[in-house]
């Protein structure tokens, strides 16, 4: 984390010592990939800091085009990267193994349960509001810190979350002030403030004060947690891949350092002619299309592309020289979603990329994810699964988790629908809080779970999940006459294997085993004879 903050420091420096534009296209581009490695690292209060400082960065590009920027311009950027310095050295300092590069592969240890502070600000800290939240968050893994009125924030503290818990929705100027301290201290950490007026002024003045969330007041605890643990899990599953077809060797080594930079996966071909096969091996978010190659030209392609079902709404970006203007508008209405002029602006091109692929995936992530626990459905867990097992290559691991509640029927009898919903609920969060960002988590079925695992051996694997299996036998439910427990089993199995079916089916086989031999047990496929 400090040698990418050090290149980003000596990109500013060779910009401020004489640089000309192109130094800052480099700090610029400096800060973009920043951002992405804290996203990776789900570090959201230190990806909110980079994004500031790009955007401030960003609004002084064309300046910046033309002569160095005044001394106030470059002192004010040079604030903002100090306070993103200052909170990298604080992390750093605070956490000297915890927040390691967490998105590699944990061979060493199961230990990789994120445990996060969180501190909540409260007139309450006792009250019965407050003490609920942070029983349940202590159970999800994170570090509570309760904390009245009177208490001053503490420089350099660093966690992930502090929530704000008025004793009425009003914020008033103290509250305000307060928050602003807050922001201050914890340049890094999401604040969020719960019990929001539904009103534009009260929640403007809140944000301005430094709040980056607030949750309305009738919103329950469990919600609250939801909301935190979705802040741990920023990352997107698999990185954002970007299909490149581009005749020019040139254009495309340019445009792949540019991606890479920020974080994409990417893959190039120079002739049109084998892209259909291509795009269901790699299945890219994005294509980036040249407008002119040898035999067809971008927009034939494309307009190929828009007949098929499954590419009719993949984003489509032309890249060209041209610049007449009736011709890019052609290209838009034959399919293309926007038209780069090259030679392209790097900053650019990977904020297109970036926004297209996010309203790519906003689209087709309400039909892909599970309405009651927010994680992927049946069908697009599956898909998911078989894109990273395509990704793998003979060496990679994926290990695989069928998780299914034991005697579920009975808890829906006894205490009703809403409370075995609730328990659905609690396996989903426990899932979230406790695996990695780059695991998949689907809900497969009613009360049955799909968990797959890369870069990860069966034995740690079955560790893992049986650690899951004991916290989750803890886990009270309650209900309205008081709280019960119950339990889950679940069966695993490892690739490389023939298939993703195959390895759902042995995972399957042995879930069966595991309801078979008692329940409340972890089977692995491979112990079967
Ligand atoms: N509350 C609730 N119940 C669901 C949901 N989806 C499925 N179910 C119920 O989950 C129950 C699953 O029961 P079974 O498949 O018989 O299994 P089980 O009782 O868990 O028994 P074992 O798996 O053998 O331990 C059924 O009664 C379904 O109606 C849901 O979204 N919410």
């Amino acid at each position: 984390m400090a040698s990418r903050v050090q290149v980003l420091c000596g990109r500013w420096d060779c910009y401020v010592n004489g640089g000309g534009v192109e130094q800052f296209v480099e700090f610029t581009l400096a800060v973009n990939s920043l951002a992405e490695h804290f996203n990776r690292l789900r570090l959201p209060g230190l990806v909110r800091l980079c994004q500031g400082l790009e955007s401030a960065a960003l609004a002084r590009l064309e300046e910046a085009t033309c002569s160095l920027l005044p001394a106030q311009e470059i002192a004010a950027l040079q604030r903002q990267l100090d306070t993103l310095v200052g909170s990298v050295a604080a992390l750093c300092s605070e956490t000297p193994d915890r927040r390691s590069e967490c998105h590699e592969a944990p061979t060493q240890t199961v230990d990789w349960v994120k445990r996060r502070a969180v501190w909540i600000v409260s007139s309450e800290a006792g009250g019965e509001y407050c003490e609920g939240l942070q029983k349940q968050l202590r159970f999800f893994g994170f570090e509570v810190c309760l904390l009245g009125l009177d208490n001053c924030p503490q420089p350099g503290g660093s966690p992930l979350a502090v929530l704000f818990v008025p004793a009425q929705p009003e914020c008033g100027d103290e509250g305000l002030a307060r928050i602003s301290a807050y922001r201050a201290a914890c340049p890094a950490a999401q604040l969020f403030y719960i019990g929001g007026a539904a009103a534009i002024d009260p929640v403007v003045g809140l944000m301005r004060a430094g709040v980056d969330i607030v949750i309305p007041a009738e919103v329950q605890a469990a919600m609250v947690i939801d909301r935190i643990l979705d802040l741990v899990r920023t990352e997107e599953r698999i990185k954002h891949k970007v299909l490149v077809v581009e005749d020019s060797r040139v254009a495309t080594a340019l445009i792949r350092r540019t991606l890479a930079e920020h974080g994409f996966d990417s893959r190039a071909i120079a002739d049109p002619e084998p892209l259909l096969d291509v795009l269901k091996e790699y299945r890219p978010d994005l294509i980036l299309m040249d407008m002119h190659m040898p035999r067809f030209n971008g927009v034939e392609a494309t307009r190929v592309l828009r007949q098929i079902p499954d590419y009719q709404s993949i984003p489509i970006v032309y890249l060209s020289g041209e610049t007449d203007v009736g011709m890019q508008v052609e290209a838009l209405r034959l399919g293309g979603d926007q038209f780069l002029v090259k030679p392209f602006n790097p900053v650019l091109l990977a904020a297109v990329v970036k926004t297209k692929i996010e309203r790519f995936r906003e689209a087709q992530r309400s039909s892909q994810t599970d309405g009651l626990t927010g994680l992927l459905n049946h069908s697009a867990a599956k898909s998911y699964l078989k894109s990273m097992m395509n990704g793998a290559s003979d060496q990679d691991r994926v290990v695989v988790a069928m998780i299914d509640i034991d005697h579920f029927k009975s808890i829906n009898d006894t205490y009703g629908h809403p409370v075995g919903d609730q328990v659905i609920r609690g396996l989903a969060w426990l899932l979230k809080a406790r695996l990695r960002a780059t695991d998949l988590i689907g809900r497969y079925g009613g009360e049955e779970f799909i968990v797959a695992l890369p870069d990860v051996s069966l034995e740690m694997a079955r560790t893992i999940i049986d650690r899951i299996r004991g916290d989750f036998a803890s886990l009270p439910h309650s209900h309205p006459g008081g709280a019960f427990y119950t339990t889950f089993s679940a069966g695993m199995s490892a690739f490389p294997v023939v298939s993703a079916s195959a390895v759902l089916e042995t995972a399957d086989h042995a879930l069966l085993d595991a309801k078979r031999l008692g329940r409340n047990r972890v089977e692995c496929a491979s112990e079967r004879p």
